[in-house]
């Protein structure tokens, strides 16, 4: 049985079909990189997967549980999303805003349990911004609040994360350290990660689901992530070099 799987999945933005039919299953053991150009429908896609938008048409399952029939409590242990900006309306510190995500698991305690901080402390540990736990988010820098919302996720545990461009706020240290810590989580979770930088895609997934306007590819990442496809999807032309690190395109 796979963490996630859709039937027939399609998704609308007004009268624009974004994508059709979709068929997929995501396991455990799998990163899957979506990419596509700006507009494709990268995002509907994780927001209709995460139940945060309805389907035009078909099912999302998870675990074999169409999320439609879902209740909030059950999909909330099951699936976590980084979102593509985090907005912060008042003060709070740091480690509040991680421990906000172990809300699944508290089954009626209203008080942070000694394992919540434990998991939350060892959450920003892992984004290397322990340092900054009782700092007032509001003064965080955009990369380090990015870090702090994948902490969250860390904390949050589902068996299905979604991440909205995690890197895309990162200096290129941090894109490595943050593709690094994803890449260890999908050993025991299954990831879906959209992505602009074909690069990291290329070393670092396992999967790739490549959209365009009128179709899309997916599979294992050296068969998807290839000249002919990323020149049809992206509209420009790419040369492609070998690299034991992942295929290198530049786009010219
Ligand atoms: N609430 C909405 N109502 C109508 N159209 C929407 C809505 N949200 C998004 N869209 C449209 O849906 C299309 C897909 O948007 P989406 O954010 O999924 O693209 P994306 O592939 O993630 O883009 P990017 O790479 O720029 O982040 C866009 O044309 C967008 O204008």
């Amino acid at each position: 049985m796979s963490v996630l799987r859709t039937e027939g999945l399609c998704i609308q933005a007004g009268n624009r079909q974004l994508v059709r039919n979709l068929d997929w299953e995501v396991d455990r053991g799998q990163l899957w990189c979506v990419l596509g150009k700006n507009g494709v429908g990268k995002t509907s896609l994780l927001h209709t997967i995460a139940s945060l938008l309805p389907p035009g048409a078909g099912k999302v399952m998870i675990e074999d549980r169409n999320i439609a029939a879902m209740p909030a409590a059950t999909l909330a242990l099951k699936r976590g999303m980084l979102m593509q900006d985090q907005i912060d309306s008042f003060s709070h510190k740091v480690i509040d805003t991680v421990l906000i995500s172990r809300t699944p698991y508290r089954m009626g305690r209203s008080w942070d349990s000694e394992s919540d901080l434990a998991i939350s402390s060892a959450a920003l540990q892992a984004v290397g911004l322990q340092h900054k736990s009782d700092s007032d988010v509001l003064h965080l820098s955009g990369g380090e609040r990015q870090r702090v919302a994948l902490a969250a996720l860390l904390a949050q545990a589902p068996d299905l994360m979604l991440l909205d461009e995690p890197t895309s706020h990162q200096d290129v240290a941090q894109q490595l350290a943050v593709m690094r810590l994803i890449k260890k989580q999908s050993e025991a979770h299954a990831v879906i990660v959209n992505c602009h930088d074909i690069q990291l895609a290329s070393r670092f997934a396992t999967h790739a689901l490549l959209l365009a306007p009128d179709r899309f590819w997916l599979g294992p990442v050296t068969e998807v992530l290839k000249t002919e496809t990323l020149e049809i999807a992206f509209d420009c032309r790419f040369e492609v070099v070998s690299d034991p690190m992942g295929n290198r395109f530049t786009a010219y």
